[in-house]
């Protein structure tokens, strides 16, 4: 067996999830290249977002997930399976090396501490950092996120910046422990077009450092065609498709692609059949 490093930072092979009487997400296989963009596509429903809790064993209580997740070491070819891994083991894999950003920002920055004290507390308590440390590395990476005037941000409540300024902070927020994988559920979906475009690029940049693999799911195939390297489209719990951005853009071999391609704004795509109903 080759020791060489996995090209993929995250692995999910016949991922099923499913609740007793109902199958939520029928057997998937995906693999999010190290330094990529995966952009999880699909209607309203069809599992995107239950997959990516899937990944942080954060699934509703109701249902149950079977197959394989597995992340990939950011060193070496060791990985950890993660599905029904020890509370133990998710508990060290959440927010540390693999994180999450929803689409309302608020959902992970507390509107009662100031933006420093949230970066801080997490460096703080996961990677033992001491307060200037700590203080001098949130600086930086609110510098990274480009948000602006990082410094006097430190000490500014999260309801004192704007809605795209928010999203950066919850990145900020994510990537305070330095994760390989980054999980975004429709992370500009709440977001003017002009602020979209910013985070969308923001994300890229991350992603073109090398260090960090993304998930970005979203119903949005624009979103996708700005960002992401490979595409996989779920229908109904299944992957309908999956191919590298170009290729899914230009020649969709599936007929609901072309349905949700065909919705997009100046689209030569034509619906057909079923679809087009
Ligand atoms: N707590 C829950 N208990 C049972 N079923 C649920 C629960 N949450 C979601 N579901 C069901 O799981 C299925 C997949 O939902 P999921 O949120 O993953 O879809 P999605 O593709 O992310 O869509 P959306 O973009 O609307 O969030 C849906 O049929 C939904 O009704």
């Amino acid at each position: 067996m080759s020791s060489s490093i996995d090209p993929a930072a995250l692995t999910i092979e016949g991922l099923r999830i499913a609740t007793r009487s109902h199958t939520i997400v029928g057997g998937i296989d995906l693999a999010l290249k190290r330094g990529g963009i995966h952009g999880l596509a699909g209607e309203s429903g069809s599992g995107k977002t239950m997959t990516a809790l899937a990944v942080l064993g954060l699934l509703p209580g109701s249902m149950t997930a079977s197959g394989s997740i597995r992340l990939a070491d950011a060193e070496g070819p060791a990985s950890t399976e993660l599905v029904g891994a020890s509370r133990g083991v998710l508990q060290g894999v959440r927010g540390r090396r693999v994180a999450m950003v929803f689409q309302d920002p608020s959902t992970s920055l507390h509107p009662q501490l100031p933006v420093g004290r949230q970066l801080t507390d997490h460096m703080r308590h996961h990677l033992g950092l001491g307060k200037a440390e700590a203080r001098q590395k949130a600086e930086a990476l609110l510098d990274r996120v480009r948000v602006p005037d990082a410094r006097g941000a430190l000490s500014k409540y999260p309801h004192q910046f704007s809605g795209g300024q928010r999203q950066r902070i919850a990145i900020a927020v994510a990537l305070a422990c330095d994760p390989t994988v980054l999980l975004a559920d429709e992370p500009t979906t709440a977001l003017d077009v002009t602020v979209q475009a910013g985070v969308l690029q923001l994300l890229r940049e991350l992603a073109d450092g090398g260090d960090l693999s993304i998930l970005l799911v979203t119903h949005d195939l624009g979103v996708m065609s700005a960002v992401a390297d490979e595409v996989t489209v779920m229908r109904q719990g299944l992957v309908v498709e999956s191919a590298p951005r170009e290729q899914l853009f230009t020649s969709p071999q599936d007929d609901y692609t072309r349905s949700l391609l065909a919705a997009l704004p100046g689209s030569s795509f034509e619906q057909t059949g079923e679809e087009a109903r």
